[in-house]
């Protein structure tokens, strides 16, 4: 009986079918009014089939309302503002509001408007992620990008019978170099020497204001000949000067290497008169101030003893400050030799003291007024023909004439590094004029200058043989004299990380020899290269390495750049090398100019991953071998090394 009270589900009430009915009817009224264009009624949500609508949420076709608000009349600023409402109108995440415009857009509408549709816009797409390169190129500078590549290959003839006019040297310089044994020009020299020296060119005369030479960067690989690139120009350019004044200054960042710059100039230069002098805190101050300077100006017309100025950062700053006469207002060449590392030296903020000193001051650029109102002129072009000349001295002219032309110093800076930095923030500290850059490297096929710039990928020596040896910390000495005795490492610098270090791998070595029986006739002299050594103790130390009385030199990084001997066949790093400009320039000091040379790195365990990184990141680790020493192979060589440990031990036991 209830059930039968109860509506059979599938039966419709009459509310429900006068409801249904109505709906049919709607829309069938729809349809037609669609067709004849009219306007249909406000559609309603009303698909319940579970009884009469409620009126809940109203959705309005956004096609409808634009149609409604006499939007989409064809035009395309009508299209626009439809697309507009389209947005304001319905609501929610992007994705959402799309189907829900698919539900509510009638195929019908899109069909009776065809010409009336919003075009439709591509969806927006997330470009590309710039690569590392490219982003790290932004931060260069355009002479950087425009970087000259050189094919570290290319050589030059040096031809004694040429006649000057078609030479890039002239006829002394070429017979010098010929007499040392110089019969090419290396690739750096190809490059930057004609730079310098285009003969007959503005930039060869020793002063223009108006038209000073474009300063040059140059990256070019350790023993590639960098410092005959910049002496030779500068022997060219100042020698037919007559009158004394410091024209070339060179810094360096150790005395080790001003004394090495200084032999250069002095065997190559030899006979074309050149003064050359040297201020590296040496000597006493007052020695190197009568050696740069004269007070005779009133007499002589100058003030300056040396054409050429070679010294350290901290010494010129010195003479900067304190030598009252020492000018740089003259200079024609500043060179900046291991640039990226004298760069990171901000000793005295040095180089803005250096780029201050270097300009003139106005007035300086004008004709000079004597004491007996005449004027002095100097004409100082790479013709050689200078006169010092009185010429009476003309009233100040209102009128603009040429020399109100903006005046320059007439200073060309040369930066040269076999690990020249990239770095913009470092370069621009430098002011360059309009710089010109040569990159001397090999560059595989499909890579770009650029690409090197950037990554600091820098080259090493083609003739270089590059080992790894890892090996336990305990083992690390023992490793050293395997490769000694077992691989004949005995022409050799082994850098350590400290003077410390050093010392105390000196000491053990010594008594290792003591201890080990004498296989052969020889007695390996080892000895300690460090700070901690006096100068003179110092520099008689590396005569000795020179002339080969020595046979392994244990030093720091002190001596790991520019420094030039070339019979080094091995390079150690006993330890590792702590970034990759300091391991380019100590395996650097061997397979100089073309020979040939082996670099070894005793890598400790704990240290492999970071030292594979390393040149990972250089684009390096597959020139490097791995060697595996055995410890059969090692055998012969423990007895005498335990016994040295163990004296090494005592010795640094307190005694009492
Ligand atoms: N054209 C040449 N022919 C023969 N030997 C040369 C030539 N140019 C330079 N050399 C020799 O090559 C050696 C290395 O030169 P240099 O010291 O100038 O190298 P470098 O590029 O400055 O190296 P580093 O970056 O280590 O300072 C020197 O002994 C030099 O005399």
């Amino acid at each position: 009986m209830a059930d039968s009270q109860q509506p059979h589900p599938k039966t419709k009430s009459k509310a429900k079918k006068r409801y249904l009915k109505a709906k049919k009817e709607r829309r069938k009224h729809r349809k037609t009014s669609d067709r004849s264009g009219a306007l249909p009624e406000e559609e309603t949500d009303d698909n319940s089939e579970d009884g009469p609508p409620e009126k809940t949420s109203t959705v309005i076709s956004p096609a409808r309302l634009a149609r409604q608000s006499n939007l989409a009349i064809g035009d395309d600023s009508q299209k626009r503002k439809k697309r507009k409402l389209d947005h304001t109108i319905t609501e929610g995440p992007l994705e959402d509001q799309s189907k829900q415009a698919e539900v509510d857009e009638p195929e019908v509408v899109e069909d009776s408007l065809p010409d009336r549709a919003l075009p439709l816009f591509p969806l927006p797409t997330r470009p590309d992620a710039p690569s590392k390169t490219e982003l790290a190129l932004q931060g260069l500078n355009r002479a950087q990008i425009e970087a000259e590549l050189v094919d570290p290959n290319s050589t030059l003839p040096i031809n004694l019978d040429a006649d000057n006019s078609q030479s890039i040297l002239g006829s002394k310089t070429r017979k010098r170099l010929i007499d040392l044994g110089v019969n090419d020009l290396f690739a750096v020299q190809t490059a930057v020497i004609p730079f310098l020296l285009r003969s007959g060119h503005k930039y060869t005369s020793l002063y223009d204001p108006y038209h000073p030479p474009r300063d040059v960067c140059v990256s070019a690989p350790t023993g590639s000949g960098k410092t005959l690139a910049y002496v030779l120009p500068i022997i060219e350019l100042l020698s037919p000067r007559v009158v004394t004044r410091l024209r070339a200054l060179i810094v360096l960042p150790t005395r080790d290497l001003v004394a090495q710059v200084r032999e250069v100039f002095e065997t190559t230069g030899k006979g074309r008169g050149l003064k050359i002098g040297t201020a590296t805190g040496q000597h006493s101050f007052s020695h190197e101030q009568a050696q740069l300077v004269t007070d005779e100006e009133w007499r002589t017309g100058r003030t300056s003893k040396v054409d050429v100025l070679i010294c350290t950062p901290g010494r010129l700053i010195d003479h900067i400050d304190g030598t009252s006469l020492f000018t740089l207002r003259d200079l024609r060449f500043l060179v900046i030799d291991e640039a990226d590392k004298l760069l990171n030296q901000s000793f005295q903020d040095w180089l803005a003291k250096v780029l201050a000193a270097i300009q003139r001051p106005y007035e300086s650029y004008l004709p000079v007024i004597s004491r007996h109102g005449l004027r002095s002129l100097e004409d100082t072009s790479a013709g050689g023909c200078v006169t010092a000349s009185l010429v009476p001295q003309e009233p100040p002219n209102e009128l603009q004439t040429d020399c109100d032309e903006p005046r320059h110093s007439s200073c060309q800076k040369l930066l040269f590094s076999a690990t020249l930095t990239s770095d913009p923030g470092k370069i621009a500290l430098l002011g360059l004029r309009d710089p010109k850059y040569f990159v001397v490297r090999e560059v595989a096929t499909g890579a770009s200058v650029n690409h090197h710039l950037v990554s600091e990928g820098f080259s090493i020596p083609t003739n270089l043989v590059e080992h790894m040896v890892v090996c336990n910390p305990s083992q690390k000495p023992l490793m050293l004299f395997y490769l000694v005795r077992a691989q004949r490492v005995d022409t050799a610098l082994v850098f350590t990380k400290s003077s410390e270090s050093t010392a105390r791998l000196v000491k053990l070595f010594e008594l290792f020899e003591k201890n080990s029986p004498v296989t052969e006739n020889r007695k390996l002299i080892i000895r300690a290269y460090s700070s901690d050594l006096p100068p003179s103790e110092r520099k008689s130390i590396l005569e000795q390495f020179k002339e080969k009385k020595i046979g392994i030199l244990v030093c720091s990084d002190l001596i790991s750049r520019g420094l030039d001997i070339s019979h080094v066949a091995h390079v150690v790093s006993y330890d590792v090398p702590i970034d990759i400009r300091k391991y380019v320039h100590r395996v650097g000091r061997t397979a100089r100019a073309g020979r040939h040379g082996e670099a070894w790195t005793l890598v400790e365990e704990q240290e492999a991953r970071h030292f594979k990184t390393m040149m990972k990141d250089a684009g390096h680790l597959n020139q490097i071998k791995r060697v595996r020493i055995s410890d059969e192979e090692l055998v012969p060589l423990t007895a005498a090394y335990d016994i040295a440990l163990t004296q090494l031990k005592k010795s640094y036991q307190p005694h009492w």
